[in-house]
């Protein structure tokens, strides 16, 4: 199980264990985690171009840590600060130590102060590292490593090398052919779902709901407790590339470069050039969208195409939402500390994030049991799918009732049924006019075309899928003493009183627009937050709710941990797909799953056959369905893994 706890109780839990360690041990932790992360990314530290995005906060401080960390290895760190006078000053010093520079980030906005700001501000940070006491190289190549990068005007390009994407890249290059590193070339500048990454492994493991493989690796790169920020060791220049010409950055006056001479700032220059791009300008800090000054770097990072990683959180992004209320940065690899935050898995912030790393700092110990998110992996859909006994029959498997379909929409009931019977109930009973069409497609199905209350017992209803308008039907199937699942047209017929007075269960399952209308608010706030307003109409329906979209979430009413689903993808966005998940999600209502596990199970299940039917190419509902059987035998591989290794004792 992932899951994820709000900002609230990180904090707490931070408190807690922070009282127990040195000072500054979690953020050397998260600096480690965050280093060992980049270091993945780039392939090769020494010799690369980092840029660090440092705000006024502890997310900065860890930008920082990391940056000194990977400066030590060789990369070139530049450091825009955004707010100087507040930064993290054990972070900068040791990033200065590390033979790191600095630039104001005040300069980035304001290409007529760039020559002097841009000069400035890498004076500055040189003299300070050329001061650290490394003078060789970390003085020297420490600091002339980046700079020598930003102010190779001249150095000579690589032969062959492509264009860069976008124009403020190219003129970045106009005056030196550069050597961005792998990352930074045209197509393949660390786009998620590019090959050879590795947030793209924890990616596919996410969509097909593996366990995260990363956290143990960062366990072991993390050192013990809080290490030591030792100098640049005198053997470690930071930018063996940089020619030998190539003096300190004070000495490298930045308005003679061409760059500059193209109306491109020292900031936009460092970014430009880049191989990486840390964004620690806010973490869990973080209020409302980004501010300009800061708003304005995500827009250059959106541009320059550069493989961005952002610390804890995309800078921008609602933490315990998944909001996104202004401008935020657009990160190819999230790397988050001690848990996930909701927002880093609802969307839209979501897709913000990119891929997700979760670094252990060591707050497992700490955090409460219950989260506010959970997201079932593998394993846990295999735990709770219902499987048959010796002494099972179609009754004690359970049988579920399909109450849809009209003349206008037979399909949507065929559909239905083809979900139900892939769900794991013995048994699907149909109810309404669409009788015929479900029979000759679906033999073993029970057909009655009495009303709901008459047609014989079920441990589950399935009600409103292509009902047009049959209200009728719909309050019968609510009067019912068993677990009812309402769908599409069915949540526009239902009673909220009827729904809310009801014992048994009751799962209802919008999209975005029936819940924006069942809630009088606009489709767009639904999706904007749907986390809200998922609690929200669980809450007024006194009901399970399960939203459906690219996260389809499932919250209880009562304010329990809400649950995540990421397996869907885009290709499920086809017709009749929603009936094929109420169809399979009632069959595991009716098999005695609870109403959060049946929807999130189904959901799981659902997601995952869309990929499997649809595999990079469009799929139609009823091959969704198909799919089912396929993506329960996936899960059950997991379990199977497990069972052997329970047998033998082996444990993990
Ligand atoms: N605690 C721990 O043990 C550990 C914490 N860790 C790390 O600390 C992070 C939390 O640090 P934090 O609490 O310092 O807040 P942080 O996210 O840096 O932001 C605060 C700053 O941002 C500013 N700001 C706010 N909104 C803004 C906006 N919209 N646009 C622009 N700026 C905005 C705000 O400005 P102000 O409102 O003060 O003017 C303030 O200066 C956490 O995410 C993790 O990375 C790890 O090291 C693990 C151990
Ligand atoms: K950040």
């Amino acid at each position: 199980m992932r899951t994820a706890y709000g900002v609230e109780t990180v904090r707490a839990a931070e408190r807690e264990l922070m009282a127990r360690l040195p000072e500054g041990a979690l953020m050397q932790r998260a600096a480690a985690g965050l280093a060992a992360a980049c270091a993945d990314l780039l392939g090769k530290v020494y010799g690369s171009r980092v840029v660090l995005l440092v705000g006024s906060g502890d997310n900065g401080g860890d930008a920082l840590y990391a940056g000194a960390r990977l400066a030590r290895r060789g990369a070139g760190v530049t450091a825009v600060l955004l707010a100087p006078e507040r930064v993290h000053a054990g972070g900068l010093a040791a990033l200065r130590r590390a033979g790191g520079r600095t630039l104001e980030a005040g300069s980035a906005g304001s290409a007529g102060s760039a020559g002097s700001a841009g000069s400035a501000g890498s004076a500055g940070s040189a003299g300070s590292a050329g001061s650290a006491g490394s003078a060789g190289s970390a003085g020297s190549a420490g600091s002339a490593g980046p700079a020598g990068s930003a102010g190779s005007a001249g150095q000579p390009g690589q032969p062959g090398q492509p264009e860069q994407p976008g124009q403020l890249r190219q003129a970045a290059q106009s005056g030196q052919a550069g050597q961005p590193g792998e990352l930074g070339k045209p197509g393949q500048p660390g786009q998620p779902g590019q090959p050879g990454q590795p947030g793209q492994l924890d990616q596919a493991g996410q969509a097909a709901g593996q366990p995260a493989p990363a956290a143990p690796t960062e366990a072991s790169t993390a050192p013990a407790e809080a290490p030591a920020e030792p100098a640049a060791p005198a053997e470690a220049p930071a930018n063996p590339s940089a020619p030998a010409k190539q003096s300190t950055p004070a000495a490298t006056p930045r308005h003679d470069s061409a760059a500059t001479a193209a109306g491109i700032t020292p900031t936009e220059e460092a970014i430009l050039r880049a191989d990486l791009v840390i964004d620690g300008i806010v973490g869990i800090g973080g209020k409302g969208g980004l501010r300009p000054g800061a708003a304005e770097l995500a827009g250059l990072l959106a541009e320059s195409r550069v493989p961005v990683v952002a610390v804890d959180l995309p800078s921008g992004v609602d933490a315990d939402s998944g909001e996104v209320p202004g401008v935020a940065v657009r990160a190819d690899l999230t790397v988050t500390f001690g848990t996930h935050k909701p927002g880093l898995l609802i969307d839209p912030a979501r897709e913000y994030a990119g891929s997700v790393r979760l670094v252990d700092i060591g707050l497992g110990v700490v955090l409460p049991d219950e989260p506010e998110l959970e997201a079932l992996q593998h394993a846990d859909v295999a735990r709770l799918l219902p499987m048959p006994g010796a002494e099972s029959d179609k009754y004690r498997r359970g049988v579920v009732g399909i109450a849809a379909g009209s003349a206008r929409y037979p399909g949507a009931a065929v559909l239905a049924v083809s979900g139900a019977l892939r769900g794991g109930a013995g048994a699907v009973r149909y109810v309404g006019p669409a009788g015929g069409a479900v029979i000759s497609r679906f033999p073993e199905t029970l057909v009655s075309d009495q009303g709901p209350a008459k047609a014989g017992r079920v441990q589950a209803w399935v009600v409103g899928p292509g009902a047009g308008d049959d209200a009728g039907t719909v309050a019968e199937v609510l009067e019912a003493d068993v677990p009812v699942l309402i769908d599409a047209d069915g949540l526009r017929l239902a009673e909220r009183d009827a729904v809310r007075r009801r014992d048994a269960p009751t799962l209802m399952t919008p999209h975005a627009g029936e819940a924006a209308a069942l809630l009088g608010v606009s489709r767009e706030e639904v999706e904007g937050a749907r986390l809200k307003w998922a609690r929200e109409l669980a809450s007024r329906y006194r009901a399970t709710v399960l939203l459906k979209g690219s996260t389809t979430l499932v919250a209880d009413p009562g304010g329990t941990a809400v649950r995540v689903n990421a397996t869907g993808t885009p290709w499920l966005a086809t017709a009749g797909s929603g009936d094929v998940l109420s169809g399979l999600t009632g069959s595991l209502l009716a098999a005695g799953l609870s109403a959060l596990d049946a929807g999130s199970v189904g959901a799981y299940l659902h997601g995952l056959a869309g990929r499997f039917a649809a595999d990079g190419a469009p799929a139609g509902a009823h091959d969704v369905a198909d799919a089912i059987p396929g993506a329960w035998r996936d899960v059950r591989d997991v379990r199977d893994v497990r069972d052997l290794r329970d047998a033998r004792g082996v444990r993990g």
